[in-house]
This record gives structure tokens, sequence and C-alpha cells, in this order.
């Protein structure tokens, strides 16, 4: 397979008032074609600070301090502005998370759908109309309704739109950051749904960021799991469910309920997340991680591949395997 984004050795801090907040420190993973990874994590982990990151939009008081992040070959960290704008919408795109916010409610939503594709190609009016139509179709919305308002639609329809302009201009790769936040539980599946079908039909690489750890392994194809700012273990989601490595992803499965499953027991995590200003150089779920040793209050374990394809950051598995 291609890989259609890579992120290698990201880390992104936040000047505070107290410190430098290490937000997203050496984070790596890449995103095949037709591909779709799950970033996972708690609030507060970095997940959207990682998505802002690849689209270069973080802002003062935070600041990309390393790493890189490829798209196709180009170093989306590296390209001038103009670049920038060229690769948006056509090869990176963003699913907000709040339709609501993103669709301006002066403009039918056929005018924003269409304005999107006339600023980024070279194609008629009518053309634009037409492409505007089939997207709206393709996201289970009548085409003929591209003359209404955002207003006129539900929740759940506005977030079909915000999902039909992200594929505006065909990109190769999609983002989408909790972008069912504020729906009913049903409309969320719809639209979850939905994401997963058109990323199968167009061959899309989806970056799905979530905190609903049973929505991701039931439709992702690689997950992410984060912890306080890092990756903490990255594989295919057979090998996050059968053959999980990192003492953070095992709890997090069983403090997550199992619907198949409703007998086994939940256990929540003890303790809470460390404060990211000024974190000392160490693993940083020590704290409530049941295996801690020493060393994992000293050192920061690699983030290494255990086999092919799985990569975990724990010295357990260092002890363990050499
Ligand atoms: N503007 C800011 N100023 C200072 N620190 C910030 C700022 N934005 C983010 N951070 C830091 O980055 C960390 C990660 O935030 P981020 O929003 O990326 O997490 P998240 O996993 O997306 O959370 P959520 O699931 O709640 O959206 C925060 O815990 C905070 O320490």
């Amino acid at each position: 397979m291609t890989a259609v984004l890579t992120v290698e050795n990201l880390s992104t801090f936040f000047k505070t008032e107290k410190g430098i907040a290490r937000a997203v420190e050496n984070v790596s993973f890449s995103v095949e074609e037709g591909e779709m990874l799950g970033l996972i994590g708690e609030s507060g982990c970095g997940k959207t600070t990682v998505a802002q990151s690849i689209l270069r939009l973080i802002e003062f008081p935070g600041k990309v301090v390393a790493g890189s992040v490829h798209l196709n070959g180009r170093d989306l960290l590296k390209a001038s502005d103009s670049e920038l704008d060229s690769l948006r919408w056509k090869d990176l795109s963003v699913i907000p998370q709040n339709a609501m916010n993103a669709l301006n409610p002066v403009y039918t939503i056929g005018d924003q759908i269409m304005e999107a594709i006339l600023l980024h190609e070279r194609v008629s009016k009518r053309e634009a109309l037409a492409r505007t139509k089939t997207l709206l179709e393709l996201v289970g919305i009548d085409g003929d309704r591209w003359k209404s308002y955002p207003h006129e639609f539900s929740g759940g329809m506005k977030q079909r739109v915000a999902i039909a302009m992200s594929l505006a201009c065909s990109p190769k790769l999609v983002i989408s950051d909790e972008s069912t936040t504020g729906l009913d539980v049903l409309t969320q599946a719809q639209v979850i749904a939905l994401i997963k079908n058109l990323q199968r039909k167009m061959d899309l690489s989806v970056i799905l960021i979530s905190h609903d750890l049973p929505m991701v392994t039931a439709i992702c194809d690689k997950i992410a799991i984060m912890y306080a700012g890092k990756i903490v273990e990255l594989a295919s989601t057979e090998d996050i469910l059968n053959d999980t490595r990192h003492p953070y992803s095992k709890a997090l499965l069983q403090a997550t309920p199992d619907l198949s499953d409703p007998d086994r027991e939940v256990i929540s995590i003890p303790g809470s997340v460390p404060n990211l200003v000024n974190i000392p150089q160490c693993c940083r779920f020590h704290t409530r991680c049941a295996f801690a040793f020493d060393r994992c209050r000293k050192e920061t374990p690699e983030f290494r591949e255990v086999k092919n394809g799985h990569f975990s950051a724990c010295f357990l598995e260092e002890e363990e395997n050499g």
C-alpha cells in the first residue's frame, strides 16, 4: 500500500503562563491509500492539536516545534502559503466539528458548496452546480435542495452538507475531527456510517478523531491511541483488540463497556491525566500504570515497532522481549 500521509516525530507545544505545554510530542504515523485511521484518546490528549498541526492551523501561543508532515510526498510544514492553499480542499480537507459554525446562514447550501469548487478549480458555474447536486445526492440529500438555506435543515442534514462540502474538490485525505459532536446518538451513527460508506466508495484516506472507542474499533482499519500528547500504541484494529500491548490501551479497553459482552466488568482507570506543562521526561502514563517500575519514572519509552506494523511505547515490552 502507498502512504498518502506520513507524520514523523511531530511535536507541537503551547506557551502558557506557567511554562511550556508539550501538547503533542514525537508523534509518528501514516495513513495509506483508502485507509481509515482512528485517532483516539481522552479529552485533552492532543488529538485536535495533531489535526491542526497537519493542516498548519496552529496559532500563537502554539507552535509546531519539530517533525515533518508529508502529503503525497510534499512536506506540508515547509509548503508556502500559496502551495498550502492549492493543497487544501483538493488534496486534504476537513469535516468540521460543528456544521452549524461551518455553514454560513445567509447563503444557500448550494452556493457554499459551489463556492468551494469555483475557488479551487477551473470549472464553469454550470459544471459546479451539477457537481454540487451530485455531491448532495452522494450524502443522501436530494440534489434539488441546493437552493435551501442551512436553517431549513436538521443538525444531521447540516452535517451531511458539511461532508459534501469537504468532498467538493475530491480530496485524497479527509480529517474528521469529532464531526458528530452535538448530534443525537442515532444521527451520529448515520453520519459515521455515511463517512465509512464514502471512504469505501471513493477510496478515500480518512483520519477519524474521536473518543468513542467502540465506534472507532467498529469502522477503522488502524488505530492510534494517544495519551497525554503521545501515541502510545498504533496497530491494526484487530491487533489493538486482540494483541493489545500498551498498559494504557489495555486499561482503555477495560474501561469501555462492550455491548456484545454485557457481563464483562468495566474497570475505570485510576488517577487522572498529567498536566502537560513542564512535564518531566518519563513515561507519561506511569502514575496510573499498574505495571510501572523505576525506569518508567525516569526515562521516556521509545515508540517502536513490536511486530510488523504494530508500534508501542512501553518499557515493559522492551524488558520482556529485548
Ligand atoms: N491555546 C492553547 N493554549 C495552551 N495550551 C493549549 C492550547 N490548545 C491546546 N493546548 C494544550 O494542548 C492539549 C491538547 O489539546 P487538544 O485540544 O489537542 O486535545 P484533544 O485530545 O483534541 O481534546 P478533546 O477531545 O477535548 O477535543 C491540552 O491539554 C492543552 O494542554
